[in-house]
């Protein structure tokens, strides 16, 4: 088993202390070399003939079953491609046509808006029959009434980080006759999973946060096997059908969760993603999780020691949180633009959420220390208050 970290197979900048792969996770380096070898030599020599010769036809299907085995799901049930976006409302697409009898959509006020937004457009598309219901994260559980069709959250809050009970929801979701979607977007790369074991029918998630695909690199969806076959796709392309290149008129779903995908793969995307996922060879998801709980226990430690005006936002109690630390402070923008400036990226996130990821794959204790120091020289100094800090950018 290898030791952690793993600061070597990344390429970050030198003076910076990186609290966002929660977000955007850093550039492995393997990916960029083989982003070069993918557009040089496959595409740039081999041309059309790449699609064969250098397994780009084969490459969504492997890295479906890379991410099948990160996530605790059999291998052939991971389909990767479109969106997390479009991965929502396909999941939500076929959940509800499981329970056309059924009429609510159950989410939590917390869920990511595009999660929100997918569902009202999709209830707006099925004629406005469906009502989408959002309890607080914590009251979801005791929603799960007899008339819901399908129950879909993300699995860790991406504000507080708050971790719903993967196991209890979908029991009582199952138990109460509905359907299940997981969306796994901060969850993936950063706490163990056992969907196969837990066996919700559809799991969603993205692979640009702790998987470190790149900006924009494809997202998966998992679809329960024993499902699978009675799912008519909504958005029904190409690369879903059976035989793609038999260029038949007619819609012939292709055999289990290949039957999600839509149109042409991101083959260059998904290429650095494959390399990315190298940095995962050899490494326990328990032993990721045990030491992204230390860091952030120390994080937590050392920065309440030095900023009583920062409040957790975050469950003091690790086995109720992801792997991300949040903090309420009213000039929570102005001071993570200060921290960006002094080389500790975090990110701030509506109303006043300052949001760090604790990623051990290429975060150390020293690390910690130093974040949480300069969030006690940011806050304590006052420096936040320049004005230079209080301009808002276009993505925060
Ligand atoms: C929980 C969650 N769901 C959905 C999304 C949207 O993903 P995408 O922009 O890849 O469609 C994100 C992040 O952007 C997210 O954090
Ligand atoms: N996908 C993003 C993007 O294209 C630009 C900026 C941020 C993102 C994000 O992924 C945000 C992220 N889902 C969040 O938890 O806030």
């Amino acid at each position: 088993m290898i030791d952690l970290p793993r600061k070597t197979l990344f390429d970050l900048p030198d003076g910076v202390i990186y609290l966002d792969g929660n977000s955007l996770g850093p550039l492995p380096r393997g990916a960029a070399s083989r982003a070069a070898q993918v557009i040089t030599d496959e595409w740039g020599r081999s041309l059309i003939r790449a699609w064969n010769s250098a397994g780009w036809m084969d490459l969504p299907a492997r890295v479906g079953d890379r991410i099948a085995a990160l996530i605790g799901a059999q291998p052939g049930s991971v389909a990767t491609g479109d969106t997390l976006s479009v991965k929502v409302f396909q999941a939500l697409d076929a959940a509800l046509k499981m329970r056309p009898d059924r009429r609510v959509i159950l989410s939590d006020a917390g869920n990511f808006p595009s999660d929100l937004y997918m569902a009202q457009g999709l209830a707006r598309s099925l004629g406005q029959e469906h009502e989408l219901r959002t309890p607080a994260p914590q009251d979801v559980a005791d929603a799960i009434t007899e008339d819901v069709a399908a129950v879909m959250l993300t699995h860790v809050d991406y504000r507080t980080g708050r971790l719903h009970d993967m196991a209890d929801i979908t029991a009582r979701a199952h138990a109460a006759g509905a359907v299940m979607i997981w969306d796994l977007a901060h969850s993936a790369g950063a706490v163990p999973l056992e969907i196969g074991a837990v066996a919700p029918e559809f799991a969603v998630g993205c692979t640009y946060k702790f998987l470190n695909g790149g900006p924009g690199s494809p997202a998966f969806i998992h679809v329960r096997p024993d499902i699978v076959e009675d799912i008519a796709p909504v958005l029904a392309g190409w690369m879903g059908h059976a035989a793609p290149f038999a260029m038949e008129p007619g819609y012939r779903p292709a055999p289990a969760t290949e039957r999600m995908r839509v149109g042409t793969p991101p083959v260059v995307q998904l290429s650095l993603l494959d390399a990315a996922l190298d940095v995962w060879d050899g490494v326990s998801m328990e032993v990721v999780r045990a030491a992204a709980l230390r860091l952030s226990d120390l994080f937590i430690a050392e920065v309440e020691a030095r900023c009583p005006d920062l409040a957790l936002a975050s469950p003091r109690d690790g086995a109720a949180r992801g792997s991300q630390v949040s903090f309420r402070f009213p000039g929570g923008y102005a001071a993570i633009q200060a921290l960006i400036d002094r080389g500790v990226i975090g990110d701030f996130r509506q109303p006043d959420i300052m949001r760090f990821g604790i990623t051990p794959l290429y975060l150390d204790a020293d690390d910690i220390r130093a974040a949480a120091a300069a969030i006690g020289e940011v806050i304590g100094s006052g420096a936040w208050h320049d004005p230079k800090y209080q301009i808002r950018a276009r993505v925060t």
